[in-house]
């Protein structure tokens, strides 16, 4: 056998990684037991379930626990469990690479951010698992032997570039990790773990929940002197969702969840639920304070974990939840599921649709209850999560008035608060029968868009969408409460209708006849572009906008379509003109002089593209607009 020892070098992300945890920046150094004792944990939860799969595999689930011991004066702790182990290309590949989806995203940010509690919430947000131990450890030796396999392997290594590797023959199943320790350091939180004292109270505080025994070797209470420590178990292994809430205490959930989720920061929310009757279940779900890295990535962790009677099925169950609630993490323990149940068998389960009914149910409740008596706590979750809960207006139908009724947006009537749609309903001004909303890439386009004007100068309030997924799902819901949503850029705007009166209409009529001309002659001018040119009853101080028919696509959602690789037709715009502007009457004063003047085109043409980017569009051809632009410009010196 080859007994050699091997060198090899760490991922180039890997180093990167473990250089910050060497040089620590991170303050609380005690959670490297947590992170370990939940890979542990993990471990043996799949050896349990990989002898259920194969009753033929040689593998010792006897006694399956976590072991922890220390030696003060080599100052080591040691980390043991009989779990699946790893072989040796799992530890290349586990513990020499990152494979997390979000590794070169999350390295980029780390770079560019200069300060250091900044740093650490990022890395809480990631999740650095096993490479949290070289925070306290200078050198770490992890000894593993596969499950079912014969020989083991001992990985080393000092956390700088490189780790060796080994072949051992006499290896238990499953993994010891053994923590060379670094002095302590009580000024930088690096305390003395090679203490058992220590390492209890870490354990107590960080994994007492865990399902599985962890043991330490303990001189038993009022035991002869010089008696012999015994093996104890350390936590008191309650299952946390299997008991009343006013029992367990916010720090337990708290870390509960941090064991779940590898989250360094508390969540935002927990929510306890118990069925009883026919289909028994308990769970326990969590919304976090902070949006996961991987949150829009198509790869990236969703999904609850799966228990039945206590025992751990699987973990990212995405069954359970649908895709809109997928930041949302959490446990659920099933009474009368089988323990063999798979994947594709749950998505067709009648009764974990029953359950994924309720648990849908339930989130949308608690935000609803959030909403009302926690705003603070509300806002946090909606600036976090927001956008991900309106993909649900579009996909789940059965939900969309529980939905509709925790959604909040930014609005013309608070330059920092938003508001809910009930809110906007209650400031409807007597005869708004509609919910005006004006969709655009950030509030500060959308507040100073030319189409906002009118409504402003009525004092109607505007709802300012802003994400991607607002294009989509206001067509698709139509209406809140019976009022129909209708989007200021769409459609003609009957602002005048309210107050002018008849004198107002004649007026209206003979401005329609002086730009009779101008308008028609502009319409042809840019037909490519533009459907039509009209005069405009919404706007006050702007020349001119660009507005859609009711039903047209907007460019914003045609993007979005093109960049989903959908081929859709080019949507022709309408240009709304303001007769009042002097731009636009000059315009059409000089077209009504010299219509043959290609300087007057240029205007034209000039206007458009001005519309164009007041809107926050493209330009089809912008060193020709700026051209235009300039020469109009230098001949008013
Ligand atoms: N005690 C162990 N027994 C068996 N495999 C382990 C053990 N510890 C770690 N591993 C393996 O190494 C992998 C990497 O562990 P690490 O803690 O770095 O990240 P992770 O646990 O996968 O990610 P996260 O911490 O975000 O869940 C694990 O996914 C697991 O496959």
């Amino acid at each position: 056998m080859n007994t050699q020892t091997e060198t090899l070098e760490f991922q180039a992300e890997t180093r990167q990684l473990l250089q910050l945890m060497v040089h620590s920046i991170y303050s609380s150094k005690d959670i490297f037991l947590r992170e370990l004792i939940s890979n542990s944990s993990d471990a043996l939860d799949k050896l349990r379930l990989a002898s259920y799969a194969d009753k033929d595999l040689d593998v010792d689930t006897e006694d399956l626990h976590i072991h922890l011991s220390t030696d003060g004066e080599q100052r080591t702790l040691t980390v043991r469990d009989n779990g699946i182990g790893m072989s040796r290309d799992e530890l290349v590949e586990n513990l020499g690479t990152i494979a997390k989806s979000g590794t070169a995203e999350f390295l980029r940010k780390l770079r560019e951010t200069r300060d250091a509690n900044a740093s650490e919430e990022l890395i809480g947000q990631f999740g650095v698992g096993f490479y949290s131990c070289f925070m306290v450890a200078d050198r770490v030796t992890v000894v593993s032997r596969r499950a079912g396999e014969t020989v083991g392997t001992r990985w080393e290594s000092t956390g700088e570039g490189t780790y060796t590797l080994e072949s051992v023959d006499e290896a238990p199943q499953g993994t010891t990790m053994t923590l060379h320790l670094k002095p302590v350091d009580e000024e930088n939180a690096l305390h003395d773990y090679a203490a058992d004292w220590k390492v209890k109270e870490i354990v107590r505080r960080y994994s007492d929940f865990i399902t599985w025994p962890i043991r330490m070797d303990v001189v038993p209470p009022g035991a002869e002197e010089g008696a012999e420590p015994e093996p104890t178990t350390i936590n008191s292994r309650k299952a946390l969702w299997a008991r009343s809430s006013d029992e367990v205490s916010e720090a337990e959930y708290s870390e509960f969840y941090k064991h779940l989720t590898h989250d360094w920061s508390d969540p935002l929310d927990t929510i306890s639920v118990k069925a009883e009757g026919t289909f028994e279940y308990q769970a326990l779900l969590f919304l976090p304070s902070r949006a996961p890295m991987d949150l829009f990535m198509r790869e990236g962790r969703r999904g609850l974990q799966l228990y039945v009677k206590r025992v751990f099925i699987m973990g990212d169950c995405e069954a359970l939840l649908p895709e809109y609630l997928r930041f949302v993490k959490g446990v659920v323990d099933a009474q009368d599921l089988s323990l063999n149940v798979s994947r594709e068998i749950l998505q067709q389960d009648r009764q974990i649709q029953l359950m994924r009914r309720r648990l849908v149910k339930r989130v949308l409740g608690a935000l609803k209850t959030m909403m009302a008596e926690e705003p603070e706590k509300y806002r946090t979750f909606w600036k976090e999560f927001g956008s991900v809960v309106k993909e649900g207006l579009l996909n789940d139908a059965a939900n969309r008035d529980a939905i509709l009724d925790v959604v909040s947006f930014h609005s013309t009537n608070d330059a920092e608060a938003t508001t809910s749609l009930r809110e906007y309903v209650e400031r409807m001004k007597d005869g708004q029968e509609e919910i005006y909303y004006l969709t655009g890439r950030t509030r500060s386009v959308i507040e100073n868009s030319p189409h906002l004007e009118g409504f402003q100068a009525k004092g109607l309030e505007v709802l300012m969408l802003t994400d991607a997924v607002d294009e989509m799902w206001v067509d698709a819901v139509g209406e809140f409460d019976g009022r129909k949503f209708r989007s200021v850029a769409k459609g003609q705007a009957d602002l005048k209708a309210e107050d002018d009166e008849e004198s107002g209409d004649s007026e209206r009529d003979q401005r329609a006849e002086e730009f009779a001309a101008l308008l028609s002659w502009m319409g042809t001018l840019m037909e490519d572009n533009l459907k039509e040119v009209r005069l405009s009853s919404r706007l006050t101080t702007s020349p001119a906008c660009l507005v859609g028919d009711e039903h047209d696509v907007t460019p914003e959602l045609e993007k979005l379509y093109r960049a989903m690789g959908q081929d859709v037709p080019h949507t022709k715009r309408i240009l709304e003109l303001n007769p009042a502007h002097p731009l636009v009457s000059g315009l059409r004063k000089a077209h009504e002089e010299r219509a043959d003047d290609e300087g007057i085109a240029e205007t034209a043409e000039l206007l458009y593209g001005m519309a164009l980017l007041a809107e926050g569009g493209e330009l089809s051809d912008p060193p020709r607009f700026t051209r235009l632009l300039a020469d109009r410009l230098a001949s008013g010196l």
